[in-house]
């Protein structure tokens, strides 16, 4: 029988990740759960998912907004395999206790701390740690980047020290009152951003620094990248070995895309649901090495590069494949690859 795979909080992690399960051959949507009937559960209506009450005392507000309900939470929960929290940060943490009552695998998201769960998991990166985890913690968007990119880079040329600079959008596009909106802030203003240990907790003996800012974008992040390498390839092999990545897309020279403005036309010029980018986006122009140090930007879209990773996570809880079978299976589903 397929994995049957709830959503926990259909927001924007959730409701993508919602979609990616539908397109899986070997997993169910057994339904999401919202806590109002907002946009959002009347989109899970109209997609045919069944919509759970998160919160069992908001059940007359579906009833009067016309929002048929399945049932709550608690039923969502009993029904399925897998959970796949994607609730605000530190709601998740709040929800482990209802998925330990129904003994269900969760995964939760990057917002929530390492120490909540078994493991932390990035697919490229520590896939078979999570092979039969109850709690798993897909690392937040800017972590699943840096994982992604360091992995192949430790694998074929061995990483002395990586230090990053994380320039992140101040908010997702509807995220109306974040900021910055006319500053560039350091954020954190300590070292390091709590990026570096969460690469760490993926790659735990890998050496790295990360400092982040925060600036008055909504679209994507853009990493500035110098990995210190324990050999001098050149800057063509590097490149080479990252093409040959499925979750890393090279911007070709000559390509005019310029920034994460240009990166979203694109995506969206080649019918991406919601414009999403589900890969590391890496100037090729940018992949210079300078005796053994690398250097690169790359771009990731917050929204969207998690999705592929919650998809192999539950594949991960439930041992249904190994990484390789099951990011292949992912990306070939989901569309991942330009
Ligand atoms: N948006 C982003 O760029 C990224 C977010 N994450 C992480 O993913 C998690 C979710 O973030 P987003 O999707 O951005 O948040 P969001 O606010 O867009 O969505 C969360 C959804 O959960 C709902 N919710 C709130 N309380 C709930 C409860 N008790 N039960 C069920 N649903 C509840 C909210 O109404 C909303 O629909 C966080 O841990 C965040 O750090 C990770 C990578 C990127
Ligand atoms: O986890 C994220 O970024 P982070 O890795 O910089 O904390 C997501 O972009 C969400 O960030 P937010 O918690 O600032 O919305």
């Amino acid at each position: 029988m397929n994995v049957q795979v709830a959503v926990n909080g259909y927001g924007t992690i959730g409701k993508r990740v919602a979609d990616a399960v539908t397109l899986q051959p070997d997993m169910e949507l057994v339904g999401v759960a919202k806590t109002r009937p907002n946009h959002e559960a009347e989109l899970a209506e109209s997609k045919g998912y069944p919509l759970y009450a998160a919160i069992e005392d908001r059940i007359d507000l579906f009833e009067e907004a016309g929002i048929e309900l399945a049932g709550t939470v608690d039923e969502l929960v009993a029904a399925a395999d897998v959970v796949v929290d994607a609730c605000p940060s530190g709601i998740g943490a709040e929800n482990k206790s209802l998925y330990e009552d129904h003994d269900t695998p969760a995964l939760y998201q990057g917002g929530e701390d390492a120490d909540l769960v078994d493991t932390s998991f990035n697919a490229r990166g520590n896939f078979a740690d999570a092979v039969g985890a109850d709690h798993v913690r897909v690392v937040s968007c800017n972590t699943t980047g840096l994982s992604r990119l360091l992995a192949p880079l430790e694998a074929e040329y061995g990483v002395e020290k990586a230090r990053v600079t994380l320039i992140r959008r101040g908010g997702d596009p509807a995220q109306s009152g974040r900021g910055p909106i006319n500053d560039i802030l350091p954020n954190p203003v300590h070292l390091p951003s709590h990026h570096g240990p969460d690469v760490n907790t993926i790659f735990p003996d890998l050496d790295i620094d990360t400092l982040g800012l925060k600036v008055p974008a909504t679209l994507m992040h853009t990493h500035s990248v110098n990995v210190t390498l324990e050999s001098t390839p050149d800057a063509d092999a590097v490149a080479e070995l990252l093409e040959g990545e499925s979750r890393i897309f090279l911007i070709p020279e000559g390509s005019d895309i310029d920034g994460a403005g240009a990166l979203k036309e694109f995506a969206m010029d080649r019918g991406r649901p919601r414009g999403d980018i589900w890969e590391n986006c890496i100037w090729r122009e940018s992949v210079s090495m300078e005796g053994s140090d690398l250097y690169l930007f790359q771009a990731i879209h917050q929204e969207s590069d998690v999705v592929p990773e919650n998809v192999d996570a539950i594949r991960a809880v439930t041992g249904a494949a190994d990484a390789e079978e099951s990011i292949a299976r992912t990306n070939e589903t989901v569309g991942v690859g330009f």
